[in-house]
């Protein structure tokens, strides 16, 4: 156990312009607190290998260099997007904090300022995300999904090069790099349920670390990880019972005697969008596991789990999108 804090806290960062703009976000709220930071950049698989990320392990290659570089005490807390966390916990490691989240919702970013439902039956619609790929597919607009890579500026460039009439990102993401202008459309969750997690951050220490677990808690917002964790409770059952791509959203309210409750929706589907499964169920505040666990019972039951078999064995890639050449090969975020 480490009882004392190091005099400046190592924190580690991937290159990525997003990845910088979080984790200075952090640093700059621990140096208001009092502590002294310094930015330790990390490169990860991610960033210099361009094979397709469901070859490399899924979004998690991005998490695991910083992970590893955590349990090697060559940085003190590193900062994630939650959304790109597995759900299983990290053997010797703590979510310390999970500040206040960013409005969790997608955007599209389109040419001439369309909406999803303006652009014409045959426009390309870019995203190398399942869960977008099945939701679009859903709503059934006749638009054609193409699985596209890079970070955020490179999948910008694809509307304006003319390549995609829109790409469909998190707005969170927008937002932190001072880029929301450039959105079309606010997605609504009724057509377009975000990644659990999304707009949120985690805060991640080693386990060991007791004095740095306690400062960090003065980051952790309650509703915030009440909300995630719900989400991300309904992503784990389900990711047990099904392969499909998932969607959640938990926002938390008032029942009728005045008590709070978490509201959480979730999506299931397939990516050509044959299958769709809309569900909610709204559960006490202090039970965010419960209720994401009940929620995905009734979705399993409901068909998630006939519908869409888990496959023989461990998932080790992403569902395919119907565009299996990525256009774009600069890293994610
Ligand atoms: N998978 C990439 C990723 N991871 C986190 C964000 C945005 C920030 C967030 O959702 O918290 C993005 C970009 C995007 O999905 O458009």
């Amino acid at each position: 156990m480490t009882a004392t804090l190091p005099t400046t806290l190592r924190l580690g960062t991937r290159r990525s312009e997003l990845a910088t703009t979080q984790s200075t976000w952090v640093a700059e709220r621990l140096r208001a607190l009092g502590h002294q930071v310094e930015l330790v950049e990390i490169v990860t698989e991610g960033d210099v290998n361009r094979a397709p990320l469901a070859s490399m392990g899924g979004t998690g290659v991005f998490a695991a260099a910083i992970r590893q570089a955590l349990l090697a005490d060559e940085v003190d807390v590193a900062v994630h997007s939650l959304k790109d966390l597995p759900v299983a916990p990290e053997p010797g490691l703590r979510i310390a904090a999970i500040p206040v989240r960013e409005d969790p919702r997608d955007v599209l970013v389109a040419r001439d300022d369309l909406t999803l439902g303006e652009i014409p039956a045959g426009g390309v619609v870019g995203t190398g995300s399942p869960r977008r790929a099945a939701q679009i597919e859903a709503l059934g607009l006749g638009v054609q999904v193409r699985a596209i890579r890079g970070n955020v500026g490179t999948r910008i460039g694809l509307v304006t090069s003319g390549e995609c009439d829109a790409v469909v990102l998190a707005r969170a993401g927008l937002a932190r790099l001072g880029r929301l202008d450039e959105a079309t459309e606010v997605i609504e969750p009724v057509q377009m349920l975000p990644a659990p997690g999304q707009g949120a951050l985690a805060v991640e220490c080693r386990e060991s670390d007791t004095a740095l677990i306690e400062a960090l808690q003065a980051l952790d917002d309650a509703d915030t990880r009440a909300a995630v964790t719900a989400e991300r409770a309904l992503l784990q059952a389900l990711e047990a019972g099904c392969s499909a791509p998932v969607g959640a959203l938990a926002e938390i309210a008032e029942d009728d005697d005045g008590s709070l409750v978490i509201s959480l929706r979730g999506f299931v589907g397939t990516t050509d969008g044959s299958l769709e499964l809309r569900r909610s169920h709204v559960g006490p505040y202090d039970r965010p596991e419960a209720v994401g666990r009940e929620l995905a019972r009734v979705m399993l039951q409901d068909g998630a789990a006939d519908a869409i078999r888990k496959p023989d064995g461990p998932r080790t890639a992403a569902p395919q999108l119907r565009t299996e050449t990525p256009i774009a090969t600069e890293r994610e975020k």
